[in-house]
């Protein structure tokens, strides 16, 4: 297994021309660095074109950076190719041979680097054992039997049977249904705890990040925004695009103007608790409020009109969508809640955030509090 470092990469393509949503143009990695300890999954989350893939293939060793490091376990590999880094890779499309059987797909690797074939047997056999149950069945088969779950197993099991020493994987189950999404995805996971492999773990989707990730890397325009648990980051984000993208339904953010122990927003006006007027600007903000960061029904509330009602299968509540003035907002109010058209909300200024009205600093962060 490797330790991982990534320090202060940078990569602009040749044909690019990336464009920010400002008009800049940027660099597909603009001075990424990000550490990955020994046997640590991380997932690095962030829209489409924001250097995921870049990320993975400069680790990977399939594009060299134009600045900056790559380590593995102390050691510079910037510039050693991918076939000697010892890193097995899974993508979203399986890239298995095709007209070879599960067994020939893992046995390949022993086959082009001169090994014995005793030695391909037993390994292949180790690995059958160690992927569990079922396992052995697929290697007798070709890749356009299998299922779409059951060839990325196989892909999987053609990257362990080499004992890599980091595991790269691209969104490896994203066109998978969701069903066998949902199954695969605790495979993965188990199989990357059993083994203990380093992995960087790249998804668009939150919950897979949540669910395969030690730790969470949320990426934009080139750059880490800000790397640590879901509950760091959902808890305590870095900034405004951080609070704003991790969290569903999304944290509402709201125009307000602080004057004098009050908060000014669309409808209404909140009294601040003393202690957090004392420690925050006046004038314009931003106030940014989670689903169940809202109270409901207080005096000073300020009336969001509800325009839907989703039930929280998991819990005996349910989300009310509506506006305050331009801004969205989604609040968790109890199943028996009743059915109005109008509710008050006020938020908990315990578990509210403040930020600047203009830039994405944040003025105030609540700290991690008991959250589940
Ligand atoms: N080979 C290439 N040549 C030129 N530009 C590229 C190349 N590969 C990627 N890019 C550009 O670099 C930027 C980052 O791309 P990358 O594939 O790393 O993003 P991503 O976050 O993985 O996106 P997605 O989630 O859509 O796969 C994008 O703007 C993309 O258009």
């Amino acid at each position: 297994m490797a330790s991982v470092e990534i320090e202060q990469v940078r990569k602009r393509y040749q044909a690019e021309r990336v464009v920010d949503s400002d008009g800049g143009e940027r660099p597909a990695l603009d001075g990424v660095s990000l550490s990955l300890a020994e046997g640590e999954t991380v997932s690095v989350v962030g829209s489409s074109g924001c250097g995921k893939s870049t990320l993975l293939k400069v680790v990977a060793g399939l594009e060299y950076p134009d600045s900056g490091r790559i380590l593995y376990n102390g050691q510079d590999v910037t510039y050693v190719r991918p076939q000697e880094r010892g890193v097995g890779m899974v993508f979203q499309d399986y890239a298995l041979y095709p007209s070879m059987k599960g067994k020939g797909n893992l046995a390949y690797y022993f086959e082009v680097h001169d090994r014995s074939e005793e030695e391909a047997e037993q390994r292949t056999r180790e690995t059958a054992e160690r992927m569990g149950i079922g396992f052995e069945q697929l290697l007798g088969r070709v890749p356009d039997t299998l299922s779409g779950g059951e060839q990325q197993r196989v892909a999987i099991g053609r990257c362990i049977v080499r004992e890599p020493q980091l595991f790269l994987m691209d969104e490896p189950i994203s066109n998978l249904d969701a069903k066998l999404r949902e199954r695969t995805r605790v495979e993965i996971r188990k199989l990357l705890r059993k083994f203990a492999i380093t992995t960087l773990y790249v998804t668009h989707d939150q919950q897979e990040a949540i669910f395969m990730g030690d730790r969470i890397a949320v990426m934009r325009g080139g750059r880490i925004e800000q790397v640590g648990t879901f509950d760091e980051l959902y808890s305590t984000p870095a900034n405004l695009f951080v609070a704003t993208f991790v969290g569903a339904p999304p944290m509402a953010v709201i125009p307000a103007t602080i004057e004098a122990g009050r908060v000014a927003v669309p409808g209404g006006t909140w009294q601040l608790p003393d202690d957090l007027a004392g420690s925050l600007p006046t004038g314009r903000v931003r106030v940014g409020v989670r689903p169940e960061g809202w109270l409901l029904d207080t005096a000073d509330g300020a009336p969001l009109r509800v325009r839907h009602r989703e039930r929280i299968p998991t819990e005996r509540a349910s989300f009310l969508y509506g506006h305050l003035g331009e801004a969205n907002v989604a609040v968790t109010a109890p199943v028996d809640y009743p059915d109005r058209s109008e509710v008050s909300i006020t938020p908990d200024w315990e578990r509210a955030y403040v930020f600047a009205a203009d830039g994405e600093e944040p003025h105030h962060v609540p700290g991690v509090l008991e959250l589940f």
